[in-house]
């Protein structure tokens, strides 16, 4: 529920966390109330493509760069066409947005598409906060929606958990679309959005894919009628657990051996095809300097991560799966989570950060060619 943002910024608002935690700001963006998970993106810049990556549904946003909205909002840099975010918490929005690309203001956007935000807390505290005490639903209100304290933690605490929250299709595509090569077009690739950001078929555009983008009810035969070289698994919101429907038309392509690459939630998904667990980090990885090693050439590479949730599987040692061997190809060097895997007999990989880089450094493109040299390999 949104109402006027007019004069928003004088207006309280109060962020409320599941465990009785109390922040209180000013009114962001629109005015209301809003539910989620509260997650803290470390990423300096980007937040365009943070607010637009469809990852990000049901999830409240806490920005730990100090000073937010300062190039304003442009019309290039959204990764899906909306924001997604349920709510947004900043510590002290930019006044005055100085950009030539610049068309609005952060919170005029944000009130436009009735997100509602709070502005004007300790960020640094928050952030802490949820560190210690791990990711947790958080509500925020602001003008009519404020209330007693006790009330309002009573309504947060009956909000949906991201745990068991099965939300891909809520965001996906229901009919399919193509995004055309760059160029000349050297392979067909089916891709099944399950939330996918728009930067991820232009990645694979620009090395001459044409790209089939299908809705997250595809089924095996809707994935093979576009008579694919390979095939591709998207980022997306919610509990990878949940995600039975993807896992089992992944399978029917790792039966096919069809060159396959997943990213984010893909990786959670060829993770689960292979008979590994997946489990909830306790706050994540958000944000666009995480330092991740590629085992197979022993590189760092700093990476875009929007994860809370990862595959449990050996570090150390090569797994026997239904689809042949398997290994754990990258890993993050600040917590050893999973970083990627992939199939030693078969052409399928996957990782679980954003080598699309949106927003990100660009250190894992290379991942995107080493897509191009399965679909080589296989017509070779
Ligand atoms: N960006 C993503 O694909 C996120 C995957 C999953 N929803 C997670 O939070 O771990």
């Amino acid at each position: 529920m949104t109402t006027s943002t007019r004069g928003a910024a004088k207006t309280p608002a109060v962020l409320v966390l599941e465990d009785g935690r109390v922040f209180r700001g000013r009114a962001y963006g629109a005015v209301g109330e809003t539910f989620g998970e509260a997650v803290f993106s470390t990423g300096m810049t980007g937040y365009q493509e943070t607010l637009t990556d469809p990852s990000y549904h049901r999830q409240v946003v806490v920005m730990t760069a100090p000073h937010v909205g300062n190039t304003g909002v442009n019309d290039e840099d959204m990764e899906s066409k909306r924001i997604w975010v349920s709510g947004y918490v900043v510590r002290d929005p930019a006044r005055v947005p100085s950009s030539w690309r610049s068309r609005r203001t952060l919170d005029e956007e944000l009130a436009a598409q009735g997100v509602v935000g709070i502005s004007g807390i300790d960020t640094r505290a928050l952030t802490r906060h949820l560190r210690e005490r791990g990711a947790m639903r958080v509500g925020i209100f602001s003008g009519d929606a404020v209330q007693d304290d006790a009330a309002l933690l009573a309504r947060v605490q009956e909000a949906p958990q991201m745990k068991g929250a099965n939300l891909s299709a809520e965001v996906a595509t229901t009919e399919p679309y193509v995004v055309p090569a760059i160029g000349e077009k050297k392979f067909t690739v089916a891709a099944v959005d399950l939330g996918i950001k728009g930067m991820t078929p232009h990645r694979m555009a620009e090395r001459g894919i044409e790209v089939h983008v299908l809705p997250a009810t595809a089924t095996v035969e809707d994935v093979y009628a576009v008579n694919p070289d390979g095939v591709f698994f998207s980022n997306g919101p919610g509990d990878p657990a949940t995600a039975d429907h993807a896992v089992s038309v992944m399978q029917g392509v790792l039966e096919r051996s069809t060159p396959l690459f997943g990213i984010c939630f893909g990786n959670q998904i060829l993770g689960r095809a292979l008979g590994f667990g997946t489990y909830k980090l306790k706050y994540g990885h958000r944000g666009i300097n995480q330092p991740v090693q590629d085992r197979t050439t022993g590189k760092v590479e700093v990476t875009a991560h929007n994860h809370g949730f990862a595959v449990d599987a050996p570090l150390d040692e090569v797994s026997d799966t239904p689809f042949g061997r398997a290994e754990v190809s990258h890993v993050c060097l600040n917590d050893n989570v999973v970083e990627g895997l992939q199939l030693l007999d078969r052409p399928a990989f996957s990782v679980q950060y954003h080598p699309e880089a949106a927003a990100g450094p660009h250190d894992a493109a290379y991942l995107f060619d080493r897509f191009v040299s399965l679909m080589e390999g296989q017509r070779a």
